[in-house]
């Protein structure tokens, strides 16, 4: 679906695709525990969160130059153009990399070359949003965020990922602290496989401005009141929350009831080369499942250049957002 929009909540080795890591195991000489692509598919059966996780850490293994991330952030570029985005809000895990030997300047340096050319070759403008793994240390998180020191300006936001229960948010409370004081933006995933309690968490000890996934605040209607009232973004992955099992099925998916509750929804794709789809297709199957019209569509995209952190060019998002007014369904 070609509708203007940004993608505000997209893991970028989420975007690995099986042929795209068969060519760069053989280029960097890693053997993957997989015969080929299609046997690699047949291990995208998850029953939540971890299995998913482990496959995702353990493909990720064949990043290992510049040359492989900008070659990873190109082809998802040109997939979001297909699909209408025209910004982006790109996460990526630095300590799933630096954790296998890969610097952090190899991974933003690499990323950044893709991301730098773009507006001009995809007509794509982006942002890097650098993630803590929830389930790592703090004291890992406040080392990365010291390594990212020289590659700030290449950086807007800190976010939060990884498995989620049993990692609460106020664990992460001196990091975020800290990349607040360095001028970074805030965001975190909550409620997605975690409680209500850790959106609360998110937004009181973290001071996040959006929340990542936020599905669970529907099991609490004081939560829903106070995002409602905050015009608080959520990002929502739908197909992820199928592929997951957090939802049995998407028609069952509370996206709509959200939207009727006055909640700020976006849709997503999370990690599109897993889930089954990128976010124009995200758009097209929640249009089909849950009966949405053009006009929920269009609310959609708007919604996405509101939450996105676009208030240093305002500009950009009026354009961003007339080019929505202006889209003629077919
Ligand atoms: O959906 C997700 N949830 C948490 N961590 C992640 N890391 C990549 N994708 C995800
Ligand atoms: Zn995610």
């Amino acid at each position: 679906m070609h509708l203007p929009k940004a993608e505000l909540h997209l893991h970028i080795e989420g975007t690995l695709e099986p042929e795209l890591a068969f060519a760069l195991a053989g280029r960097n000489g890693v053997t993957l525990p997989f015969a080929d692509t299609e046997e690699l598919r047949t291990a995208y059966l998850f029953d939540g969160l971890q299995t998913f996780l482990d496959l995702y850490y353990a493909l990720m293994t064949v990043l290992r130059t510049e040359e492989d991330f900008e070659d990873l952030a190109n082809a998802y570029l040109t997939r979001a153009a297909a699909q209408g985005v025209r910004h982006a809000e790109i996460f990526f895990d630095p300590q799933a990399h630096t954790a296998r030997g890969v610097p952090i300047g190899t991974v933003v340096e690499g990323l950044g070359r893709a991301l730098d050319r773009s507006e001009e070759t995809h007509g794509i403008s982006t942002q890097l949003i650098m993630c803590f793994l929830r389930d790592q240390s703090a004291g890992s998180a406040l080392e990365t965020l010291e390594a990212a020191k020289p590659y700030l300006h290449r950086i807007s936001a800190v976010g939060l990922d990884s498995a989620e229960v049993g990692h609460p948010p106020s664990k992460f409370r001196e990091v975020y602290e800290a990349a607040g004081a360095l001028g970074l933006r805030k965001v975190a995933h909550a409620g997605e496989e975690g409680p209500p309690a850790y959106i609360h968490e998110a937004l009181d000890v973290l001071g996040v401005e959006r929340i990542d996934h936020g599905l669970r605040c529907m099991e609490d209607p004081d939560l829903v009141k106070r995002l409602v009232a905050d015009r608080v973004p959520l990002t929502l992955c739908p197909l992820s929350n199928v592929r997951l099992r957090a939802i049995d099925i998407l028609e069952e998916h509370p996206l709509r009831a959200m939207m009727d509750a006055g909640l700020l929804c976006t849709v997503n794709s999370d990690d599109p080369a897993y889930f089954g789809g990128y976010v124009g297709d995200t758009f097209h199957a929640v249009h089909e499942a849950l009966g949405l019209d053009n006009e929920h569509l269009r609310t959609l995209a708007r919604n996405s250049f509101e939450a996105a952190f676009l208030d240093h060019d305002e500009e950009r998002r009026a354009r961003y957002l007339a080019e929505v007014e202006a889209y003629a369904f077919d």
